[in-house]
């Protein structure tokens, strides 16, 4: 360790200069006399201290570091990542993963799937898997703060600078604690748009084994869109981020349009929807509910 080695040469050089003394040498050797122990001193607490946090398994410097910089936010320190994201919105069935698995093949972008997230959270035995598998059963939202958490740390960890999240936000309460914790905002919003007959029949052919794939959960899931879901696409589109596509057409089809607005060269095909705009979901309320 270098300090130890700066105190044997400390050491040695005391013992030639008392070794070499004189009446001139004297006057300056108690000085460096004095020196020497507060020297000592210093060197026996940084060496205690060195001690302690490597004992700790800390690395002391890092350690050190940590205690005298302010306590990292979220946003921070995905702020100095700056990815760059699209939400994928659109009601339940919509294609929102189907499209998104060939955005991620064409454009080179990671998939983030809310719902995979908060599934795999099941999975994983979690302390949080019993409420959400019962939020996910009843078609209903989960707390912003669990599953911003999963999106942060699967941002994170991937080294991609460019993400989908798909199913996210799904609510006002997910869309302001989002931009709040991390401070993103999103390129644009890619919005699927389809009636919800073709929906229905969709998420009953699905056929992945997900347990809210049952007629009952489907229509919660449904009204959930309306009530919580379509209001953050209002709030996009009033900010000229949406970009809606028919996605009631087939898979290639709607491909072929959401080619576009990943192109840059063909850029153009999508755009802010237009006042008075009247979305197709609306059929799954009596009335059409006007954007804008
Ligand atoms: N354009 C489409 N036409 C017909 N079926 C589709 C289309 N897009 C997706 N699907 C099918 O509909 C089901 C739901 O699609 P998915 O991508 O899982 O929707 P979401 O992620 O929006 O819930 C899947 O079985 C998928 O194969
Ligand atoms: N932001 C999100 C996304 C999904 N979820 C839950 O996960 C369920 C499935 O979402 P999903 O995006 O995988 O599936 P779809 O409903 O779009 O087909 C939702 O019905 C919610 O219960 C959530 O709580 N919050």
């Amino acid at each position: 360790m270098v300090s130890k080695r700066i105190v044997k040469v400390l050491l040695k050089l005391l013992r030639v200069l008392v070794e070499n003394s004189n009446r001139h040498v004297h006057t300056q050797f108690s000085q460096i006399l004095h020196l020497h122990s507060v020297f000592i001193q210093f060197s026996t607490l940084f060496l205690q201290f060195e001690f302690i946090y490597t004992n700790c398994s800390v690395n002391s410097w890092g350690l050190l570091k940590r205690l005298t910089s302010p306590p990292k936010a979220i946003e921070s320190t995905l702020g100095q990542k700056k990815p760059k994201v699209v939400f994928v919105l659109g009601g339940p069935g919509s294609g929102k993963g189907t499209q998104c698995a060939n955005i991620v093949e064409h454009f080179g972008y990671t998939h983030l799937s809310a719902g995979d997230l908060l599934r795999a959270e099941i999975k994983s035995g979690s302390e949080n898997g019993t409420m959400i598998q019962n939020m996910i059963k009843e078609g209903k939202i989960v707390p912003s703060e669990v599953t911003i958490k999963l999106l942060e740390k699967a941002i994170l960890e991937n080294e991609n600078d460019k993400f989908l999240i798909d199913g996210f936000p799904r609510n006002e309460e997910n869309r302001a604690a989002f931009e709040a914790v991390t401070g993103i905002v999103p390129e644009f919003v890619l919005f699927f748009d389809c009636p919800e007959e073709e929906m229905e029949k969709r998420l009953l052919g699905r056929n992945q084994g997900r347990e809210d794939d049952n007629i009952d959960t489907i229509r919660k899931r449904f009204k959930v869109f309306l009530e919580s879901s379509l209001p953050v696409i209002e709030h996009y589109n009033s900010k000229g981020k949406v970009r809606k596509i028919d996605a009631a057409k087939p898979v290639g089809e709607v491909f072929e349009a959401v080619k576009a607005l990943f192109t840059p060269v063909k850029r153009g095909g999508g755009g802010p929807l237009p006042r008075g705009f009247y979305v197709t979901v609306t059929s799954l309320i009596s009335s059409s509910t006007e954007f804008g």
